[in-house]
């Protein structure tokens, strides 16, 4: 058992009857890895799985060669932070990081250390001494990926963490995500394409529980290659366009659009080829398995 990734292997959970996770087989190995799905798909359920906060119904997980029924094990060697994190809202940022790690039996030096330099990491020098509910949403992101990462541990998980951030705040906290993931396995799980195109090389596709796709970025883009197109259309011919095609995007230029589609080969006059996006591509993998056009809601003027 390779002691650097985590092991999937026909995992199975339910809730009562709901099937959350289907036979889902993964290997997730050191760097940054992409789970993108839409909501319900099942991501936060395999989150918490690896992080131990869930059991499975069947099947094999191992994180760095530990399975996940081993929770302490699995916990020492875990960060989690969830999708709503919050914690101590009237201690300070600093007193919250050292509450955190004496709850985790860490001594004090490698305490002051630890936060000492993750402070730093996270950029939250300047903010050590505000109170944690005063925090912007970015920042009190940021405070989460340094809890998470008190205790050094080998795997980050990390669910949905850009929602409700500013531009700005996503980007920074992307490259953040980024730079923890130089020596780590960081597993990030999201809706935004954006997250995954900017900051992942291997991402996974969930939904209704089952995955859709495994691999590259490359291997993902490829599979929708000479099948995106883009065309000008008037705005009338625009609504009848989309009962015919899924329009991934549009853009709107006087009485015309600029329109984005996913086609084999489309009967429009003024489409041309265009190189496929990671949007594009999900959107395609999402067809391919049955996934309604009108249930995707990608478009984006
Ligand atoms: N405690 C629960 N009891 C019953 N059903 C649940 C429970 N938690 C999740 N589910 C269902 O399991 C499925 C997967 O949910 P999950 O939260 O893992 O998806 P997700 O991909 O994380 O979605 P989101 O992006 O909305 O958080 C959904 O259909 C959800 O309604």
């Amino acid at each position: 058992m390779n002691q650097n990734e985590i092991v999937i292997r026909h995992l199975n959970k339910f809730y009562g009857k709901k099937r959350a996770l289907s036979d889902v087989d993964l290997t997730i190995q050191q760097g940054m890895f992409g789970l993108l799905g839409r909501n319900g798909a099942g991501k936060t359920t395999l989150m918490k799985t690896l992080a131990t906060l869930l059991h499975k119904n069947t099947g094999d997980v191992f994180v760095c060669g530990i399975p996940v029924e081993h929770a302490r094990e699995v916990r020492s060697i875990t960060g989690y932070l969830p999708q709503e994190f919050s914690c101590y809202p009237n201690m300070t940022v600093r007193e919250a990081l050292g509450y955190l790690g004496i709850l985790s039996g860490m001594d004090g030096k490698t305490r002051k250390e630890r936060i000492e330099l993750l402070l730093k990491k996270t950029n939250l020098i300047e903010q050590q001494q505000k109170k944690v509910k005063a925090l912007s949403g970015g920042m009190k992101r940021r405070l989460g990926i340094a809890q998470a990462l008190l205790h050094d541990p080998k795997v980050l998980i990390v669910d949905e963490p850009t929602a409700g951030l500013d531009p700005e705040e996503r980007i920074r906290f992307r490259n953040l995500l980024c730079e923890v993931a130089e020596e780590r396995i960081v597993l990030l799980s999201t809706h935004i394409v954006g997250d995954i195109e900017a900051t992942c090389e291997r991402i996974a596709i969930l939904n209704e529980g089952q995955l859709l796709f495994n691999g590259t970025t490359g291997e993902l883009l490829q599979k929708a290659n000479g099948k995106v197109f883009e065309a000008d259309v008037s705005r009338k011919e625009l609504e009848s366009l989309k009962k015919v095609y899924t329009v991934t995007a549009m853009h709107a230029a006087g009485q015309n659009c600029r329109v984005r589609i996913l086609a084999e080969s489309p009967s429009l006059p003024s489409a041309s080829p265009a190189e496929p996006n990671i949007e594009d591509a999900y959107m395609l993998c999402l067809l391919h398995h049955g996934v309604a056009a009108n249930d995707l809601g990608g478009e984006k003027e």
